[in-house]
């Protein structure tokens, strides 16, 4: 049986400043996107019929998160192998596997890290050698983070997150997630910025201390640089995640930040022993269900 396997990063916002909500209901964004190495896999198996299906595979300890994964035409994994072959006017069938380490609901992600890598194993599944700008643009129809993770290192983010170009990083990161028991709604988590702004919202920009941090690899830098608009509106909504910035403030973490639209919050280490000792902090303290390390950059979707 013939099968493709694309791995795919999970993504964090370095910044994420939010505008004022547009008439469509999204809001314009200024971000500096990172993928870090919490990878998922999604394998695409060729099949005798039409059909596109999948299945979901989480690690054992992960399993209270298996009934949020749809797997139905509702995964983004099969919206996504769906679009693709639109485009490309085939009527080709696939068996999607996803093996999922990224957290649902997360904030980092996984279901628009998926969407990236389905396109990129149903694309060589098929042997369609789609055009990269015509990948992005299908990308940019799924979801706002999609065209990110199909490019992967850091980058800057604009439109509603889907405009995405690259920027200047030097040097490896060192972070550690700390993953609540229970996720967020990302759509939730816009909702409360809105109230608690209301109409008085300046248009986003990426803070140049940020910017100079990246290109100089500077992590005590970059770590007092981190901001994120929608930290507020995420802890307002999960209050108890103030108990998790304790701990990695007396860990001596570089910086700590709630994760895109939360509630994982990310924690900057000096080095990956730093960021061992904060990961044992964090599971030790009980302020999180699980405390994972990953360095950064890394790649975007791509075949394994
Ligand atoms: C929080 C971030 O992860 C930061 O990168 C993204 O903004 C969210 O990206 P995503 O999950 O791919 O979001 P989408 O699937 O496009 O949108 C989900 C929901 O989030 C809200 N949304 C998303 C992106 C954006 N720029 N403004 C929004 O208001 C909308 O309510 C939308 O219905
Ligand atoms: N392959 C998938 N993996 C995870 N969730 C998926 C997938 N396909 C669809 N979903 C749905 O997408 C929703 C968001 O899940 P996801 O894990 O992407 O959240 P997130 O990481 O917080 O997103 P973001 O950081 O992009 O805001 C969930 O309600 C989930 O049911």
């Amino acid at each position: 049986m013939r099968s493709v396997t694309a791995r795919v990063p999970a993504k964090i916002n370095l910044c994420l400043g939010v505008g004022p909500r547009r008439a469509d209901g999204f809001h314009p964004l200024a971000t500096v996107y990172q993928a870090v190495d919490l990878c998922d896999e999604v394998r695409a198996t060729a099949v005798d019929d039409d059909g596109v299906t999948v299945t979901v595979h989480l690690d054992a300890d992960r399993s209270r998160e298996s009934g949020l994964v749809p797997v139905d035409a509702d995964n983004l994994a099969v919206r996504a192998a769906l679009a693709l072959r639109e485009a490309a006017g085939t009527t080709d069938g696939a068996a999607l596997s996803i093996r999922k380490s990224i957290p649902v609901m997360g904030g980092m992600a996984g279901g628009s890290a998926d969407a990236a890598a389905a396109l990129v194993a149903c694309d060589a599944l098929w042997g369609l050698a789609t055009p990269r700008s015509e990948l992005e643009a299908i990308a940019a129809t799924l979801g706002s983070d999609v065209p990110f993770l199909l490019h992967g290192g850091t980058a800057l983010g604009g439109g509603r997150g889907e405009e995405v170009s690259p920027v200047l990083a030097r040097g490896r990161f060192h972070w550690v997630f700390a993953i609540a028991g229970q996720g967020l709604s990302t759509a939730e988590v816009y909702a409360r910025f809105d109230r608690l702004h209301g109409e008085d919202v300046a248009e986003p920009e990426v803070p140049t201390a940020l910017l100079s941090a990246l290109a100089a690899g500077d992590a005590p830098r970059l770590g007092r640089a981190l901001t994120n608009d929608l930290q507020d509106p995420a802890l307002s909504l999960r209050p108890e995640l103030a108990d998790v910035f304790e701990v990695a403030e007396d860990a001596s973490a570089l910086g700590t930040l709630v994760s895109g639209s939360g509630p994982t919050v990310m924690v900057l280490a000096e080095d990956g022993q730093h960021a061992a000792e904060i990961a044992r902090a964090l599971l030790a303290s009980g302020t999180c269900a699980d405390a994972v390390q990953a360095d950064a950059p890394e790649h975007g979707a791509h075949l394994v």
